[in-house]
């Protein structure tokens, strides 16, 4: 709990909060921080609903703090600077990812990875370097340090932008890093949720060939006709996966639940890598003989640092690599949760903040 009385802060804010495992949602009062000098304050018009938000919502990975202002992709527009501020002005379009501070002194936040920082400080649910808890963008304003500001370019709306803001960079981060940007690899994505679908997104538009590995043939027809995937295979048909033993450079694995990495493994070539950008809340298996034969990497990634997160938003604004969106009320957000856990989404959920979150409801 916050160490910190929350009425210290002068600011009044508004938001939507989980208040126990339930995870249920509510409306919420609290406040946030006096816009300090070094602080860019802004209007939340829109926030994506990640996955991660309905784990932290019901503490499926044991460090939720209640009551809990989930969301952490978060576009809006500046409403106040502090003297210091270099980087932005009153009206600018900016988002909030999945962190709002770190360190900035340690190894990994001088190599631009502040994402790897021992100390990072997460949009929500953590204590804050002042000792109070964090609360995410469902809710109607933010204050965060202008480093950990991201600038909206003018060709991405800012609806569009905000899944980007998680999704897009926790896909685009380790497509570069583990080399998987090359145009005419052979890349497979599991897991075609909102993470899944801008992976296929993106590595399209570095010029890869798609597969895309589900569970189910129901989302064949919508992948490769609409997200532009090259093909497509049911993880339970022995036939087809036997048919693509061997042939992918990387497999990029969002599944939010846990699953087998066993046959997603056989399907990668020799020296080549599985990458888990997925969490589920129990540990999977990896047995030795599904790596050691062929020098397999099974790998991992968390967002990515503000400048790679910079540098997505603007590739994805001038290649118009964009999420396919569903925009709903604040007040749809728990039948959206249910939803996302069926997989009911195509394949982001975005609440319009600044239309429909009111201090009254
Ligand atoms: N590494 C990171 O930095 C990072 C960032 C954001 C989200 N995440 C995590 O990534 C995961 C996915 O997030 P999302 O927002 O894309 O979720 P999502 O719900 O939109 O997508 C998850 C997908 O996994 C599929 N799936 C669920 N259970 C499955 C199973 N047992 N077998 C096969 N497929 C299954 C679903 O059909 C869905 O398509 C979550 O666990 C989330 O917490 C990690
Ligand atoms: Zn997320
Ligand atoms: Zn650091």
């Amino acid at each position: 709990m916050a160490s910190q009385p929350e009425e210290e802060h002068p600011k009044k804010a508004f938001g939507w909060a989980a208040r126990d495992t339930s995870g249920v949602l509510s409306p919420f009062k609290f406040s946030r921080r006096e816009t300090g000098e070094k602080d860019v304050a802004f209007k939340v018009l829109y926030c994506g609903i990640c996955h991660s938000d309905l784990h932290m919502v019901k503490n499926e990975w044991g460090n939720s703090i209640y009551p809990l202002v989930p969301g952490h992709e978060v576009a809006g527009e500046v409403t106040e600077v502090g003297s210091k501020v270099t980087k932005f002005k009153v009206g600018d379009r900016v988002g909030v990812g999945c962190m709002v501070n770190s360190c900035k002194s340690c190894q990994s936040c001088s190599d631009d990875l502040e994402n790897y920082c021992p100390k990072i400080i997460l949009t929500y649910s953590v204590k804050n370097v002042d000792g109070t808890i964090t609360y995410g963008g469902y809710s109607d304003s933010m204050v965060c340090d202008e480093n950990f500001v991201i600038r909206i370019p003018d060709a991405l709306s800012l609806e569009a932008a905000a899944p980007l803001l998680c999704a897009g960079i926790t896909v685009y981060s380790p497509l570069k890093y583990f080399g998987l940007d090359k145009p005419g690899l052979h890349l497979g994505v599991v897991g075609l949720g909102g993470l899944g679908h801008m992976a296929v997104k993106f590595a399209k538009a570095f010029g890869a060939n798609v597969t895309v590995i589900s569970t189910s043939p129901n989302k064949k027809k919508e992948a490769l006709e609409h997200l532009g995937a090259d093909s497509f295979v049911v993880s339970r048909e022995q036939d087809q996966m036997q048919a693509l033993m061997g042939t992918f450079d990387g497999i990029i694995d969002s599944v939010s639940a846990q699953h087998s990495l066993v046959p997603l493994l056989a399907l990668v070539k020799n020296h080549g890598k599985l990458v888990m950008v997925g969490a589920p809340e129990k540990p999977l298996e990896v047995p030795a003989f599904s790596i050691i034969g062929g020098r397999k990497t099974v790998s991992g990634s968390m967002i990515g640092g503000i400048k790679e997160t910079q540098e997505m938003i603007d590739f994805a604004a001038k290649h118009g690599v964009k999420p396919d969106i569903e925009i709903i009320a604040v007040d749809y957000v728990n039948t959206a949760m249910e939803r996302l856990l069926k997989a009911d989404v195509k394949y982001r959920f975005v609440i319009d903040i600044g239309n429909t979150l009111k201090a009254s409801s």
